[in-house]
């Protein structure tokens, strides 16, 4: 395929997304499987244009003046990927199946782009009703933090320090050009490329496969040091899901003392038994809420860690529909199932033990607010200090930017380079 007929195909799987609200990674498997002629470089490109429309959508609009998703698809050729308006020109005359040449309004509306500059919530790429809580927690850093939601995500990848360890990862990965990630010890970070680019597959790497590394996100790999869990300790990981955090807990204890896996949904646990065979982690017993109760594990635990059901707002960059899609009433849901699961997690810490709160979220209502509230329900709590966990964890890696009085952690991309990230610790009285 030519550019032509990949823009076609953007503007088709983007419109598709848009009307008939189809997520947008069904709605591009759907176009290969209907497109087999297409190639794997095809789809990438197609994919990097609808995803690249879609994490600039609020500045695209405001800049052009329209809101239709060929206008972004075409806005984000000749802008995003600085091939100008000849160069998309050239694509539609090099390719039969390209879009429709633009139309004298369409050239003017991306001329007048190309020198306007969005402000407040459609310069950041946040949905204007979320923008306060953004506010709220960024001050004068709003719109850059925005922004930084709105770009392209690394590949981080955290080396199994049960079966390797980074330096002996880096070597083996230096052909797809691993770097060590600044601040997890065990990190490692293929950057994002720009426009048509493609990312290597990592699943594919022998490493992967023998389980010396996992794909995970540096600010993932540092909230769960922030546990600080280790060798012999009880752990109960309460939002368990596919075990990403828990692999990496069970690194941090060497394989030694007991985690428990527990997720609500049985379904959301699938994955994990595959992923602790392969990491080589054997001090794991994963609960099903199915087949399993927790009642002996009341008042036992020297760790609760619970990764809470969330909006997901810290992890736009990867999963940018997610963004626009977002509503009042799911945020509700999420806050509701926050105060359950916090809840329901305290039962399990030992007198003296640690409850770690997290989201993957930026929100100050998901965050900080749910802490004070949940003190406030629990005055067998008192607040520990994420901060003081990220020093114990992390010595000499200086504090990220956004840390509160009582020591919740926040972690963006703009700040610590990584998805954003909220981290508070609660610690049961003695
Ligand atoms: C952010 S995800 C967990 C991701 C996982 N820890 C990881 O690192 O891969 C949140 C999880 O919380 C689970 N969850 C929601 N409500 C829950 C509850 N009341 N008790 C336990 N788990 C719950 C969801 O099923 C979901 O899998």
């Amino acid at each position: 395929m030519k550019d032509g007929g990949r823009l076609s195909a953007a503007i088709e799987v983007l419109t598709e997304v848009e009307t008939r609200h189809r997520p947008v990674q069904l709605a591009l498997r759907d176009w290969g499987t209907a497109h087999r002629f297409a190639g794997s470089g095809d789809r990438t490109v197609i994919g990097n244009l609808v995803f690249d429309a879609l994490r600039h959508r609020g500045s695209l609009t405001e800049r052009l003046g329209r809101d239709d998703p060929r206008m972004a698809v075409i806005a984000t050729y000749v802008l995003t990927w600085d091939q100008g308006i000849d160069g998309f020109k050239a694509a539609v005359e090099a390719d039969r199946h390209a879009p429709e040449p633009l139309s004298a309004e369409e050239e003017a509306a991306l001329e007048a782009a190309r020198e306007a500059q969005a402000t407040g919530a459609a310069a950041a790429d946040v949905p204007a009703w979320l923008w306060p809580s953004f506010e709220a927690v960024f001050a004068d850093q709003a719109v850059a933090e925005g922004q930084a939601l709105a770009a392209r995500a690394p590949i981080d990848l955290r080396a199994n320090t049960l079966k390797s360890d980074r330096e002996k990862l880096l070597k083996k990965l230096a052909h797809v050009s691993a770097g060590a990630t600044p601040l997890s010890p065990n990190g490692l970070r293929i950057f994002a490329k720009p426009g048509a680019a493609r990312m290597p597959h990592v699943q594919a790497e022998e490493g992967y496969q023998k389980g010396w590394f996992e794909l995970q996100d540096e600010g993932s790999q540092l909230v769960a040091a922030l546990g600080l869990a280790r060798p012999g300790q009880q752990v109960l990981d309460f939002c368990a899901g596919g075990g990403g955090k828990t692999l990496a807990l069970a690194a941090s204890m060497e394989n030694k003392g007991q985690i428990f896996a527990y997720d609500a949904e049985r379904l959301r646990l699938a994955p994990i038994h595959e992923r602790l065979k392969r990491a080589g982690v054997r001090n794991v017993q994963v609960r099903d809420p199915a087949s399993s109760r927790l009642d002996e594990l009341e008042g036992a635990m020297d760790l609760v860690f619970v990764d809470a059901p969330c909006t997901g707002t810290g992890v736009w960059r990867r999963r940018p529909d997610s963004k626009w899609k977002l509503t009042d009433k799911a945020l509700a849901d999420r806050l509701d199932d926050q105060r359950k699961v916090l809840d329901a997690a305290a039962a399990y810490v030992k007198p003296g033990g640690r409850l770690v709160y997290v989201t993957c979220s930026v929100l100050p209502q998901e965050n900080s607010e749910q802490i004070t509230a949940f003190l406030e329900r629990h005055d067998d709590f008192g607040a520990g200090s994420a901060a003081a966990a990220w020093s114990a964890a992390l010595p000499g890696v200086a504090l990220p930017r956004y840390v509160n009085e009582r020591g919740d952690v926040l972690l963006t991309p703009a700040s610590t380079g990584t998805d954003g990230f909220f981290a508070a610790v609660l610690q049961r009285r003695a």
